[in-house]
């Protein structure tokens, strides 16, 4: 069965650019509100006055959240709630490949995360107030493999695969009707991937930066559409719980692949 998004109420972090704009975006196409959360307050204004002109005003809100703060996640939550009346939908997309301030990038791509999720599942949970709903996390290809020129970032993704796959299962078998999928995409072309800089805690970044440049070889370069289109199949297919869906590319074609 595939869920009807028209009527439904989401929340998505890091929606000001890259992937967590095609998050929303996809979503608004098909209905639903869509909160958008971010730290970066320019870029989220203006594409809220994009998303009006689009969807109409009604149809989002911006709320500036840096979600390693867990009073402004948690109050970004509420606010969304109170706005929409309902939560249905939650994506935790933030992430970032600080390898240098390596607790930050922990704080952000793990921490913030986990967090995301216990406050998605507070408001879904049906025998609390919620209709249940599904949450996204988004992890990486480096959730599943080594990325070696990251290995904090690397660290983090696995840490998100493994702790949403037995949160969904937990979920199953308590019957929260909250469904929780794990996306897993290959290199996106967006602004993230011009923010590695070398890390200072390993040796020999030549050798790294080759082995990267290879890694880019082999898996191709997406663009967020393709990605956005995986986390469109994760939200919509009910039969999906626990799913960790692969997106990369070959020969110019995307692939999804489940694991
Ligand atoms: N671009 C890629 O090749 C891939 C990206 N991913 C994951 O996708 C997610 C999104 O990445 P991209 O769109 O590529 O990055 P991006 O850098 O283009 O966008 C990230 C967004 O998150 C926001 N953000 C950063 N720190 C934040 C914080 N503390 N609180 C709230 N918002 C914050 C930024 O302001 C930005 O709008 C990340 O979790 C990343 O690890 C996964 C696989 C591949
Ligand atoms: C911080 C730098 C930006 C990184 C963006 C990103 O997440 C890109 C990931 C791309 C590939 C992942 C790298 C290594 C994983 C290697 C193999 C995984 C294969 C696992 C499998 O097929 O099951």
């Amino acid at each position: 069965m595939a869920l009807t998004l028209s009527g439904k109420a989401a929340l998505v972090t890091g929606a000001a650019q890259g992937l967590g704009r095609g998050f929303a975006e996809i979503l608004l196409q098909h209905g639903a509100k869509v909160a958008l959360l971010d730290v970066n307050e320019t870029a989220g204004s203006e594409l809220k006055a994009r998303f009006d002109e689009q969807y109409g005003a009604d149809s989002t809100l911006f709320l500036p959240c840096d979600v390693s703060s867990e009073e402004q996640l948690t109050d970004a939550f509420a606010k969304t709630f109170e706005r929409f009346g309902r939560l249905d939908i939650v994506c935790n997309n933030a992430g970032i490949g600080n390898e240098n301030d390596w607790e930050k990038t922990v704080a952000i791509n793990l921490n913030a995360v986990i967090r995301g999720t216990y406050l998605a599942l507070q408001y879904m949970r049906k025998e609390n107030r919620g209709h249940g709903g599904v949450i996204v996390n988004v992890a990486s290809m480096a959730g599943l493999g080594p990325m070696l020129t990251n290995p904090v970032y690397t660290g983090t993704k696995h840490g998100v695969v493994g702790f949403s796959r037995a949160l969904a299962d937990a979920s199953q078998v308590c019957n929260y009707g909250v469904r929780i999928n794990i996306l897993c995409p290959g290199f996106v072309n967006t602004d993230l991937l011009q923010s590695l800089t070398p890390n200072v805690h390993l040796e020999d970044s030549d050798k790294l930066k080759e082995e990267y440049k290879n890694l880019i070889g082999v898996l191709g370069m997406m663009e967020v559409q393709e990605v956005a289109a995986g986390f469109l199949e994760l939200v919509r297919d009910e039969s999906r719980n626990g799913a960790v869906l692969k997106v990369n590319k070959r020969s110019g074609t995307s692939f999804h692949t489940f694991s």
